[in-house]
């Protein structure tokens, strides 16, 4: 599978954030995308993930399944919230992602008990998603992404609240996503613990792309 952005643009209200951002990533690639607070790395994200229009290029997908309109469908989007509701338990919550997201063509997604022990918690899935603290609903939030099977991981400030066992957590969940084949996206201030990754340093209009890859 390989994913293209050709020529991205984005606006947001009037203002144009970025402009003709382009990369190919390959199955089991990751890209890093970096920059300035403002500079437009959650705009590009959620227009990778198809939650905004791009004011220009587009996104192409080769060699992934026919019946796809557009990779999005085959994304997780894991956004600065958590996107979890606080009086349902964790465990309704990621049923609910489970049923709702279903999996893509081509894997199958986690049992609830797999998912929640893959994050390192799985003795808390019956309380209410609330009462868990800023570092666990992280974790719970992150459990989204195994329990249903997507080969394109979107995440915009994966490891905020996080400490530094999750972070461990979330980089092996990551490796170990990438070698199964998948694709990586993430926005981050703070290294992912990847051996190796792709970099788009964004600095609004200005931004470099390329293929920096980084020994960790
Ligand atoms: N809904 C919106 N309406 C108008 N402008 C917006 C909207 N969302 C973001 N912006 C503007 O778009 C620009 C890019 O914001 P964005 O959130 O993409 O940056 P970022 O690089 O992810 O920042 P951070 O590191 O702080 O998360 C900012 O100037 C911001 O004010």
């Amino acid at each position: 599978m390989r994913l293209m952005a050709e020529g991205l643009s984005a606006k947001r209200g009037e203002d144009l954030i970025f402009n003709d951002i382009s990369f190919i990533l390959d199955a089991s690639e990751a890209l890093v995308v970096t920059g300035p607070n403002g500079s437009g790395k959650s705009t590009l994200l959620r227009v990778l993930a198809g939650l905004l229009r791009p004011e220009s290029g587009h996104l192409k997908l080769e060699n992934g399944p026919p019946e796809i309109a557009h990779p999005s469908e085959l994304s997780h989007y894991l956004g600065h919230r958590n996107a979890m509701k606080r009086e349902l338990t964790v465990a309704e919550n990621l049923s609910f992602w489970r049923d709702f997201m279903g999996d893509s063509p081509g894997g199958r997604g986690a049992t609830l008990t797999e998912a929640v022990e893959a994050v390192g918690l799985p003795d808390i899935a019956h309380l209410p998603f609330g009462y868990l603290s800023a570092g666990q609903q992280r974790r719970m939030a992150m459990a989204k992404l195994v329990i249903a099977y997507r080969p394109i991981w979107i995440l915009d400030e994966p490891t905020a609240a996080l400490d530094a066992g999750a972070d461990r957590l979330f980089a092996d969940l990551v490796k170990a996503h990438l070698g199964k084949g998948g694709i990586v996206i993430a926005a981050t201030h703070q290294p992912l613990g990847l051996d190796r990754t792709k970099e788009l340093h964004m600095t609004g209009f200005e931004h470099l792309a390329g293929d920096h890859w980084h020994d960790a």
